[in-house]
C-alpha cells in the first residue's frame, strides 16, 4: 500500500534520513522502531506526503496506479490515509464528538450527513469515549484527550461498516505515551482489528516489548538509517539492540505463559 523508496532528508545540513527504503505491509501493523533522533517522526512525516522528501519517493499504491502524495488532492489524501501524532493541542471549548467530526471534513461538503454521525459515534464507542460525546475537549484529561484523537482518525478512514470500501492507512507516532497500561493494549487492539478492514497501519512505538507482542513487521532506524527489517519479533539480534539503544538487553521467559520478552538496563 505505502512504498518509501530511496528515501533522503537533508535540513539545514543535517542529514535525517539516509537511502531509506521501506516497503509497508497492506492490512499489517507495521512498527517502527529507534532510539531518540533516529528519524522516525521524520519518516512517518515523509511517508504520510506532511514533508516532501529530499531525494526519493514515496508510492501509494491505488486502482489508479502508483502515486506519490503530492498527486493526490488533499481530500483524496486525507480520506485514503490519517495520521495520530504526539500532541494534538486544541484550546478552543468544542464539544468532544465536534472535534471526531472533524475526521469527516473531507468526505462531506457543507454540513455532516448521518452517516458522518453515526460513525463519529461508532468510533467514539470504539475508542471508549462515547459517554463524553458532550464534553468540552479541554476539560479532558491527556489520556483521554488522546483516545478522542485516535476516535478522529479513525473516523477521517472508516472503513469498518463502508459499502465501496477502499484500503485506507493509519499512522501512529508514539500513540500510547499518555494513554495507561490498559488503554495502550485497548489502542494496539484496535490497531490491530484495523487490518480486517483493509486497512494498513504504521506505528513508532518506544516500549519494545508491546511493540513486538502486537507488531507484525518492524523496521529499526539508527542515525536516519534502516538498520533491520524484520517479520521475526525473535528475530532481532541482541547485539543489535544494545548498540542501538545503549542498553544492556537480555531475552527472558515468563515462567507462566512461556512467553519471552527483553529486560533492559544500563
Ligand atoms: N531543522 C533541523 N536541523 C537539524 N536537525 C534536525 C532538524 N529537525 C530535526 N532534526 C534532528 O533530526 C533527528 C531526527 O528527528 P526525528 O524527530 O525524526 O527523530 P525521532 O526518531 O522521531 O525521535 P524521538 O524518538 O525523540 O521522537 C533528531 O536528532 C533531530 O534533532
Amino acid at each position: 500500500m505505502v512504498d518509501v523508496v530511496n528515501v533522503g532528508y537533508v535540513v539545514d545540513g543535517a542529514r535525517l534520513l539516509d537511502d531509506v527504503t521501506v516497503h509497508f505491509r497492506p492490512n499489517r501493523l507495521n512498527v517502527v522502531l529507534g532510539p531518540n533522533g533516529a528519524g522516525k517522526s521524520t519518516l512517518l512525516k515523509i511517508a504520510t506526503g506532511l514533508l516532501a522528501p529530499t531525494s526519493g519517493e514515496v508510492r501509494y499504491a491505488t486502482s489508479g496506479g502508483a502515486r506519490t502524495p503530492a498527486a493526490f488532492s488533499p481530500d483524496a489524501l486525507a480520506r485514503t490515509r490519517a495520521v495520530l501524532s504526539q500532541h494534538v493541542e486544541l484550546v478552543f471549548p468544542l464539544p468532544v464528538e465536534e472535534v471526531v467530526l472533524m475526521g469527516r471534513y473531507p468526505h462531506f461538503g457543507r454540513s455532516p450527513g448521518a452517516r458522518d454521525r453515526d460513525i463519529v459515534r461508532q468510533a467514539l464507542d470504539l475508542v471508549g469515549m462515547l459517554g463524553y460525546a458532550g464534553r468540552a475537549y479541554p476539560t479532558l484529561s491527556g489520556g483521554e484527550q488522546q483516545k478522542v484523537q485516535l476516535a478522529r482518525v479513525l473516523a477521517q478512514i472508516w472503513n469498518a461498516d463502508a459499502v465501496d470500501r477502499q484500503p485506507k492507512v493509519l499512522f501512529l507516532d508514539e500513540p500510547t505515551a499518555s494513554l495507561d497500561v490498559h488503554y495502550q493494549l485497548h489502542l494496539l487492539e484496535i490497531a490491530r482489528g484495523l487490518r480486517d478492514v483493509d486497512c494498513t497501519v504504521v506505528a513508532v512505538l518506544h516500549d519494545l516489548n508491546v511493540a513486538l507482542q502486537y507488531g507484525d513487521v518492524f523496521f529499526l532506524l539508527d542515525g536516519g538509517r534502516l538498520v533491520l527489517e524484520t517479520e521475526d519479533a525473535t528475530a532481532i539480534p541482541r547485539e543489535l539492540l544494545e548498540r542501538v539503544f545503549r542498553v544492556r538487553a537480555d531475552r527472558a521467559v515468563d515462567a507462566e505463559t512461556g512467553e519471552a520478552f527483553w529486560r533492559f538496563r544500563l
